[in-house]
């Protein structure tokens, strides 16, 4: 591979306002690829593959480059070296690569790759809690996979075609799709591809959400008529899956403490075809209360670590901070505590999170089923999905039953 100047330097740009100004890779990338129309396919994947590849391995990187924080420009193109020596590219003879000591960097390569807090490049406390909580072997498997690159997975909207039809669509436009066994509306890419520039992706044929995420839906059980509350719906992934399960018929009620999360539902509603959900900002517990035993079913979808989907965050690895986690799973327990009374007798509850911390999952719903209003409600099964043993997203999901 032959590296250009430009699109180097969109990379480094890119590093410091993650790294330095605290801004979320993703828009930060979603902003470098806008810089300049030339751009091909391949230079865009190359850029947001490099960044993203640095911020992954951030600290493995600036160990290895002997560099510390605040990374100055010096430093993040001493980290790009690391990042390029290390993949075999040939550096070329810019002035910010001189004195690179290529055989150096295997070295220490080598060295620090027998410790995990600097071969899965995570902080020594994210290492702490997932050795303390998942046990020392799962949690291994578990990082190493979390830091692998995920793949590209589609969720039909069968409100407006089957599976077959858009793999047929999608095939003509060379983008070549499998069937993923017990996903059934899933289709995974073989290779990476922009699907969002397609026409299918435009007239809301498909969303892009990952297969683990595609089962929290399946497993609430809804149907044609029903009304369902989806409590954290944000902005909508699993919200849309249930209105597509429920073929438009019935009521949606999607509710987040934030609005513009619903504004991007809304958006998004429209271009599915999608007409049967109400939105709801939860400013007071008014809208909750309103609501007491009224739904056939209820989703959490609760806010948590995220330490299921590192592989497609990998920056929430230098953002998430442990306090945070502390705060959060009282969080959890709230509203598993004050949406569960929307649920009607005999109706369904399911609590879910993309975390694979035991604290944040199977934790809460026994804290919630022995408390006073968890004792209306029997559990019925739960699923707990990590990414090294699924392929997919690290994930658990709950279901509960009110009696
Ligand atoms: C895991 S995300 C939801 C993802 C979304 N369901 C999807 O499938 O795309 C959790 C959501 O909970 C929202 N949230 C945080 N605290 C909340 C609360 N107390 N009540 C309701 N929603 C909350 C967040 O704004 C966020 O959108």
């Amino acid at each position: 591979m032959r590296l250009h100047r430009n699109l180097c330097f969109a990379v480094i740009d890119g590093l410091t306002d993650i790294f330095n100004e605290g801004k979320y890779a993703d828009k930060v990338i979603q902003q470098l690829l806008k810089r300049d129309k030339r751009w091909g396919s391949r230079d865009r994947a190359f850029v947001a593959e490099t960044t993203y590849d640095i911020v992954r391995w951030k600290r493995l990187y600036a160990e290895i480059a002997e560099v510390k924080e605040p990374f100055n420009r010096d430093n993040l193109w001493r980290m790009f070296a690391v990042w390029a020596t290390l993949k075999g590219i040939r550096l070329p003879d810019w002035k910010y690569f001189e004195k690179t000591p290529s055989r150096k960097i295997k070295g220490r390569f080598d060295e620090l790759s027998k410790l995990r807090v600097f071969r899965e490049s995570i902080p020594d406390w994210m290492d702490a809690i997932g050795v303390q909580e998942l046990g020392e072997s799962k949690w291994t498997k578990e990082i190493a996979t979390q830091n692998q690159q995920a793949d590209v997975i589609l969720r039909v909207n069968t409100l407006k075609i089957s599976k077959e039809q858009l793999q047929n669509i999608l095939f003509d436009q060379n983008i070549e799709t499998d069937f993923i066994k017990g996903y059934p509306s899933a289709l995974k890419l073989k290779q990476r591809a922009n699907v969002f520039v397609t026409d299918a992706f435009k007239n809301g044929l498909f969303e892009v959400q990952d297969a683990s995420s595609q089962l929290v839906a399946d497993m609430l059980d809804v149907k044609p008529g029903m009304k369902v509350v989806d409590t954290c719906a944000g902005a909508g992934g699993k919200t849309l899956h249930i209105a597509s399960l429920m073929e438009n018929k019935g009521q949606i009620v999607a509710m987040d403490i934030y609005e513009s999360k619903l504004k991007k539902l809304k958006i998004r509603a429209r271009r599915n075809g999608v007409h049967n959900i109400d939105l709801k900002v939860i400013d007071s517990t008014k809208p909750i209360k309103k609501l007491y035993n009224k739904a056939d079913r209820v989703l959490i979808d609760a806010p948590c670590s995220g330490l299921g989907v590192l592989r497609r965050n990998p920056d929430a690895k230098w953002k998430l901070e442990p306090e945070f986690i502390d705060k959060i799973r009282t969080v959890q327990q709230d509203v598993l505590q004050q949406y569960s009374k929307m649920v009607k007798p005999g109706g369904k509850l399911v609590y879910a999170t993309c975390s694979v911390l035991p604290s944040e999952n199977e934790n809460q719903v026994k804290a919630f089923l022995t408390s006073e209003s968890g004792k209306e409600f029997n559990f019925v099964k739960d699923r707990k999905v990590l990414a090294h043993e699924s392929g997919f997203d690290g994930f658990y999901m709950a279901l509960l039953e009110k009696k």
